[in-house]
């Protein structure tokens, strides 16, 4: 059994990085904490608002300044922004000090999970497929590049996700 002290959930938006990192943390007895709730909590925003006010370029620098802290926090488990690979420093922060766990949706799951959502920026214009699709060819290669351990998410429930790698990490 690996580490578990800290536990990283890296994916695209839709993969169920929230909503599984809960059930996980739940399993495993361990905090959880989130870097896009973090963020929208020390800025006092949305993240919507930080997008529409600062940029992107706004947001990633609050994202990498939030990264840099909670990837120290021991006992827990971290569900991250599904753009927090794009940051080199991101990526040695999460690579270095815990547990990457990589969880994959195809692109058209991550569609069906996304589609009736206002809260992602990036999803707000132009077709969502088309985005989440090249969004998927630039950062597939660097969630697999920190990860060290992948899942596959379609076809199953948050809940027996969570429960599947439960079994996988202790096992
Ligand atoms: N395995 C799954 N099967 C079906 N629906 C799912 C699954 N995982 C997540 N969902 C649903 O998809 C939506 C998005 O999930 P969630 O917010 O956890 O994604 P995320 O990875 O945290 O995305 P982001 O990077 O934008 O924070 C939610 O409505 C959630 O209930
Ligand atoms: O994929 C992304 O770039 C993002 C995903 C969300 O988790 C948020 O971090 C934000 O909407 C940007
Ligand atoms: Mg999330």
């Amino acid at each position: 059994m690996p580490a578990l002290q800290r536990v990283f959930l890296v994916g695209p938006m839709g993969a169920g990085k929230t909503t599984i990192g809960k059930y996980l943390a739940d399993h495993l007895k361990l905090q959880f904490a989130d870097t896009d709730s973090e963020i929208e909590l020390r800025t006092g925003a949305d993240i919507p608002w930080i997008f529409d006010v600062e940029g992107e370029e706004g947001f990633r620098d609050r994202e990498q300044q939030v990264v840099e802290e909670m990837t120290l926090w021991d006992n827990t488990v971290l569900a991250t922004g599904g753009g927090v690979v794009l940051r080199a420093e991101n990526r040695r922060a999460l690579g270095s000090r815990g547990y990457v766990i990589y969880l994959y949706a195809s692109v058209e799951e991550q569609v069906k999970r996304t589609r009736r959502d206002r809260k992602r920026p990036l999803l707000q214009h132009g077709d969502p497929e088309q985005t989440l699709r090249q969004l998927m060819e630039v950062r597939d290669p660097l969630y697999r590049e920190i990860a060290d351990h992948i899942i596959e998410t379609d076809g199953c429930s948050p809940r027996t996700v969570a429960q599947r790698l439960v079994r996988e990490l202790t096992t």
